[in-house]
């Protein structure tokens, strides 16, 4: 999993984004985003102020009414069915409520194997579900049950290996251990460092934790710097 180490100047870029649920009433406006690959950008604010919503529009989860997200340095044309698969899959997402974020229908192999079902390569399933179980800790006996008979935070181990299956260049961690005890927030943060080690892949880690981001994340910035001149670029 070394194919993604070394790109020089390899970003996940949202460029001028303003985005929201009411044009006339915008809440992230003009906002920019730089997620250079194999670094961990923690991403702070007040409450509602909007991180959640430029995490969705970076991850081509959520179409801004103006700006642009740019993966690898090739402009997504549009969010989600708009965005073609090699971007799409480029950006994985773990949330922070793992019961909102899964079919309640699927065994916890089958959650975890979507993203590759979704995207034609279903073939690779079988592999790469029982290779991500053992990463996040999932036992077999696990795997067959439904999110209903499972604990948040084993569910929400299923959600990042379903993050990761597709191997992704970017992921985008949306308080993703807020509702986890710390031992397996601590598990589920190692098993981040050890996919980025692996791949270079770039991390985005919304959170409330200054804590943990003070450990985790290389550098930190509030969502009120990335708007206007400010920007969001490193340095
Ligand atoms: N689906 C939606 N429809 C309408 N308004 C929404 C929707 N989702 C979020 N909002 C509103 O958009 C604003 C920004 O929400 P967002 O979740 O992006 O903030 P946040 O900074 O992530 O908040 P928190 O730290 O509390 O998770 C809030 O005022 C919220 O109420």
């Amino acid at each position: 999993m070394t194919e993604y180490r070394g790109r020089d100047g390899a970003s996940l870029t949202a460029r001028g984004i303003t985005a929201g649920y009411d044009p006339r009433r915008p809440v992230v406006r003009d906002a920019t985003l730089v997620l250079p690959a194999g670094s961990v950008l923690g991403l702070v604010g007040p409450s509602g102020c909007g991180k959640s919503t430029l995490a969705r529009v970076a991850a081509l989860l959520h179409a801004p009414y103006a700006g642009t997200v740019l993966v690898d340095g090739t402009p997504a044309p549009g969010a989600r069915y708009r965005a073609p698969r090699e971007l799409r899959t480029a950006v994985g997402v773990v949330f922070q409520s793992p019961r909102a974020a899964v079919d309640p229908r699927l065994r916890l192999r089958d959650v975890i194997a979507e993203p590759l079902r979704a995207t034609g390569r279903g073939g690779e399933a079988a592999d790469r579900v029982a290779e991500l179980a053992e990463l996040v800790g999932l036992t077999g006996e696990l795997l067959e049950r439904r999110p209903h008979a499972v604990s948040d935070g084993q569910l929400q181990r299923a959600c990042l290996a379903r993050a990761l299956v597709a191997r992704p260049r970017y992921l985008v961690c949306d308080e993703m251990t807020s509702m986890l005890d710390a031992s397996t927030t601590a598990a589920l943060v190692g098993v981040v460092r050890d996919y980025q080690a692996a791949t270079g892949c770039g991390v985005l880690a919304v959170s409330h934790d200054a804590e943990l981001l003070g450990r985790w994340a290389d550098r930190t910035v509030e969502l009120a710097e990335l708007s206007g001149a400010a920007g969001g670029a490193p340095g």
